[in-house]
């Protein structure tokens, strides 16, 4: 038997759209992400558990799970007989990597069980191609970190797909999942075909100066280039609470805040304990709108994907 723990991640981390993305888990040393477990049996079953399983598809081939176990046996060219549980802690549409808490963690689970028949690039691009057919085009910036753990850079060359980014320690990331669903391909739909070439040499700007401030250990200069120019100006709309929660957050004394990957749940980062507090305290109140939202205060998660037990 495998048991497979898969963080939540926060994409784009304002900067990076697409190019970045983080592994967190709550400082408070609980979990958040998707459990897999994978035992042998005489043919396949899939068992759906946990706090939001009932938000997913009653169809069990309509599970990413399911996905990833065919896109599993078709690579190696014969059936899996298996018995996979997924424990879905994360909520469906939220901004925090849902789908590639399920995809790393089944694909990995199915690996190891078989005794890692995939190197770890080859297990990486097929969690791109699942993730792909979901939101409409791959983005790896969700199952990069979630494998991994850490900041990672996207750079989709051959054999070098992401790297590890230094990232500051002392940064306290507070995420709140208001209790909805906002759905990635739709915060991918509203996003223009094409920038002006002033934005883009912006974007340049902004995104490589955040790498090398990260690099350098510049924390001021890092918090002043996260800026998203990209995604934010049009996704605000989806997310009317935004700006309120950004002027709010500033106030109370975060750092920087911005979405979660496409929303709708948001992050603020600061570097001391006391004004996590006070942030998490104004988001409970203030950005959850019912009772399936929450408030995590974390770190940055640097191990990933990982067996437990
Ligand atoms: N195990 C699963 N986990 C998450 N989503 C699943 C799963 N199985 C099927 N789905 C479906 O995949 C789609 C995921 O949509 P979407 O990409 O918006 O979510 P997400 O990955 O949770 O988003 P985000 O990365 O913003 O957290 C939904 O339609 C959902 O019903
Ligand atoms: N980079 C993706 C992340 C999706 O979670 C987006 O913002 O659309």
């Amino acid at each position: 038997m495998i048991k497979i723990y898969a963080p939540a991640s926060i994409g784009n981390i304002n900067v990076g759209f697409d190019v970045l993305g983080m592994a967190i888990s709550p400082v408070d040393g609980s979990l958040l992400g998707d459990f897999v477990t994978v035992k042998s049996a005489n043919s396949f079953s899939l068992k759906i558990k946990g706090k939001f399983a009932n938000e997913l598809p009653l169809e069990l081939n309509k599970n990413i799970v399911w996905n990833c176990w065919k896109n599993f046996c078709n690579f190696i060219q014969r059936n899996i007989d298996i018995e996979i549980i997924l424990e879905k802690n994360i909520p469906i549409s939220s901004g925090l990597g849902s789908s590639a808490c399920s995809t790393v963690a089944t694909l990995l689970a199915i690996n190891i069980f078989l005794k890692n028949p995939l190197n770890y690039q080859e297990l990486l691009i097929m969690m791109g191609k699942i993730e792909g057919e979901i939101a409409g085009s791959i983005h790896y910036d969700n199952v990069a970190p979630c494998l991994f753990g850490g900041l990672q850079i996207i750079l989709n060359q051959e054999k070098n797909i992401t790297q590890k980014i230094p990232i500051f320690k002392n940064w306290i990331w507070i995420i709140a999942y208001p209790g909805y669903k906002l759905s990635t391909a739709k915060s991918r739909s509203i996003l223009p075909k094409k920038y002006y070439k002033e934005t883009c040499i912006k974007h340049s700007r902004l995104l490589s100066g955040f790498i090398h401030a990260c690099h350098t250990k510049q924390c001021d200069l890092a918090i002043k280039l996260m800026q998203d120019i990209i995604a934010e100006p049009y996704r605000i709309k989806l997310l009317p609470k935004f700006f309120n929660m950004r002027e709010s957050l500033k106030i109370i004394g975060a750092l920087s805040s911005g979405i979660s990957g496409s929303g709708p749940s948001v992050f603020a980062i600061c570097d001391k304990q006391e004004i996590a507090i006070k942030i998490a305290d104004w988001l409970k109140k203030n950005y959850l709108q019912n009772n399936k939202g929450f408030v995590h205060i974390c770190k940055v998660d640097d191990l990933g994907a990982r067996k437990l037990g």
